[in-house]
């Protein structure tokens, strides 16, 4: 028997020339659940849960799962059940958090869009914190809480104008972006929601980008957040709790982010020098807690050799994995059965989807030996897949499973097309 790993997918194996998942083997995941399938590992979304506890041991923190990356109820639950708190951008999100067992006490609510419903909805339930990311959001928050008798608890988004060094698309601490407060209106917004009666000024909010691979940035945005906690309490505004956001990025192909409780390790200590490593601290990762813990099996349907390209169509397309089409992203493509021969017959092809786009593609210049039938596993999965997929061209929504050692749990089920037309009229 002979176990070999892939680099950044630490519970994904080939065991006797079969990929598995954990305990499970993703040729008998697929043939009783078919394709495309998404499949996550229980253990490495835990294993990098605990990569930050670890980074926050001794301290006052508290973790929130961006559950924008994967919000399969499932997972969630899972991260409920592990102490975390959740950072929701929609009333939707709430719902599934709650649905899903979450204490709403422990719920953020981020986004530059939040509706007077949306705010209203999260005072009813009792969130703990609604990250603020305009002047104009504090007006209306404040005038919703009124209505409603309550306060609300606000933290302020700071935008600090720091570059996360990442795709432009998923950048979002830099001035030109639309998210958060300009780091020098800051003192002056605090100033002002602090005189509002329906809000509750409580912390601060920072989030610079996504799939981060370096640490300067973070090093960067926590000088400039504790320059500004110094001269908002110096106004006499205190600030319980310092939101850091999220963004650690993960190992797509070959990189190399800092692990979670290294950075943390560098951060507190900046913290501490400034006398803050006492002060409540919140995190909103999302892609660094679920990234590398899931794939998706695709199974390959036609071979298309071409003048200029070989094509391998697979029955996964661009509503079921979005990331190439929108940010040229890289995901690993690696066969569920290895060859006898790794070498011999293999061939550069683009791997596409059945979509009616030229932008369907999963992967370009792929070297592999593969015929139709064959299947094939796009690795580093777990995160902004299925979360962002679609039903483009009347494609069901894939279905998922999660493993856990030996044993494997269907969390959700194919969309069936009269999933897809129950609401709609016909005239
Ligand atoms: C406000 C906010 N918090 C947290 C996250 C999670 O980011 P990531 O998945 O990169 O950790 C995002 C997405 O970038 C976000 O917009
Ligand atoms: N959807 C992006 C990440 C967006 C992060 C949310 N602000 C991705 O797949 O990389």
């Amino acid at each position: 028997m002979s176990a070999t790993l892939l680099p950044g997918q630490p519970h994904v194996h080939y065991e006797n020339s079969q990929l598995h998942v954990e305990g499970c083997s993703l040729d008998a995941l697929s043939i009783t659940h078919g394709t495309p399938l998404f499949v996550y590992s229980k253990a490495s979304m835990l294993d990098a849960l605990a990569a930050y506890q670890r980074g926050f041991a001794g301290r006052n923190a508290r973790i929130c799962y961006a559950m924008k990356a994967n919000s399969s109820l499932a997972i969630l639950q899972l991260f409920a059940k592990a102490g975390c708190g959740f950072d929701i951008v929609s009333e939707g999100e709430l719902a599934r958090v709650l649905a899903a067992g979450a204490d709403a006490s422990k719920v953020i609510f981020s986004g530059v869009g939040k509706t007077r419903a949306e705010m209203a909805c999260a005072l009813e339930a009792g969130i703990g914190c609604f990250n603020v990311e305009s002047e104009a959001e504090i007006d209306v928050l404040n005038e919703v809480a009124l209505g409603m008798g309550k306060q609300a608890p606000i933290s302020i988004r700071v935008n600090p104008n720091v570059d996360p060094k990442t795709h432009p698309y998923i950048s979002t601490g830099l001035k030109g972006n639309k998210f958060g407060i300009a780091h020098e209106r800051t003192l002056m917004t605090y100033q002002r929601a602090a005189a509002l009666p329906g809000l509750k000024v409580v912390g601060i909010d920072c989030h610079i980008g996504s799939q981060i691979t370096e640490e300067t940035p973070y090093l960067d945005a926590m000088d400039r957040m504790l320059d500004l906690v110094e001269s908002i309490e110096a106004a006499g505004i205190p600030i319980h709790h310092i939101d850091f956001g999220g963004g650690l990025g993960i190992n797509y192909n070959g990189d190399t982010p800092p692990a979670a409780d290294a950075l943390w390790h560098k951060l507190l200590g900046k913290l501490d020098a400034r006398g803050f490593g006492q002060r409540q601290l919140m995190i909103e990762p999302g892609r660094s807690l679920v990234g590398n813990a899931g794939v998706c099996v695709t199974e390959v349907l036609y071979m298309k050799p071409g003048e200029q390209k070989n094509f391998c169509i697979v029955d996964a397309a661009m509503n079921d994995l979005p990331r190439p089409a929108m940010y040229q992203a890289f995901h690993s493509i690696v066969p569920v059965k290895q060859a006898a021969s790794q070498s011999s017959g293999a061939e550069v092809f683009d791997v596409v989807g059945p979509v009616c786009e030229s932008g369907d593609w999963i992967g370009h210049d792929r070297t592999l030996q593969v015929q139709s039938g064959d299947k094939l596993a796009v690795l580093s999965a777990g995160a902004y897949c299925m979360s962002m997929s679609s039903n483009y061209n009347s494609r069901p929504k894939a279905a998922e499973v999660l493993v856990d050692g030996a044993h494997s749990h269907l969390i959700r089920q194919r969309d069936s097309f009269a999933d897809q037309i129950r609401g709609e009229k016909l005239l």
